[in-house]
């Protein structure tokens, strides 16, 4: 069942921009940084109850997917790691196609085999966990 609300646009107009071109060509622009895919993660506001949508790089294995709460390095979390921690049930768009997720935070063995996965995908997130002290979490998405 897709998440329904009002969507509220990210305050960060660059990624507010992306979602914005990627969703009105129907995930045919907007899908890539630096050439490398691009997806978007629809999260519902653990506080606002809004829709928030965030593009992220894309990580894809066997269908399931792993987004990465990296925040360039930030010493903080994204505030959209908070959101999926509150509600798990996620919505992925990759390119045209959109679906239902239940994301879940993977931590030792499986994260580790995500990580090489994600930094085979977008080798910055290397940089980005040598940059701070804070553990980079990632979520695996797995379709509902
Ligand atoms: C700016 C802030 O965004 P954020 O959720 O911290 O996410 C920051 C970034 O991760 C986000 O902009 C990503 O899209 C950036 N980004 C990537 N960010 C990543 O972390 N990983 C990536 O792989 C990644 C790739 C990427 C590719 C293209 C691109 O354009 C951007 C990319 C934001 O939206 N803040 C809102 C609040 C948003 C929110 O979810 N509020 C919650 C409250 C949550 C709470 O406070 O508990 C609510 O509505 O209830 C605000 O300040 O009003």
């Amino acid at each position: 069942m897709p998440l329904a609300g009002e969507y509220e646009p990210s305050p960060s107009t660059w990624a507010a921009d992306q979602v914005d071109l990627y969703e009105r060509s129907g995930g045919t622009e907007g899908t890539v940084m630096q050439g490398k895919p691009v997806v978007i993660l629809t999260t519902r506001g653990a506080k606002s109850g809004k829709l928030r949508k965030s593009p992220l790089m894309r990580v894809e294995h066997n269908g399931e997917y792993a987004v990465v709460a990296s925040l360039g390095g930030a010493p903080k979390h994204p505030v959209w790691y908070h959101n999926v921690i509150a509600d798990p049930h996620v919505e992925l768009q990759d390119g045209p196609v959109k679906q239902d997720m239940t994301a879940r935070e993977v931590t030792g063995e499986e994260k580790a085999v995500w990580w090489e996965r994600a930094v085979a995908a977008w080798p910055d997130y290397a940089n980005y966990q040598l940059k701070t002290d804070r553990q980079i979490p990632v979520f695996v998405l797995t379709a509902q």
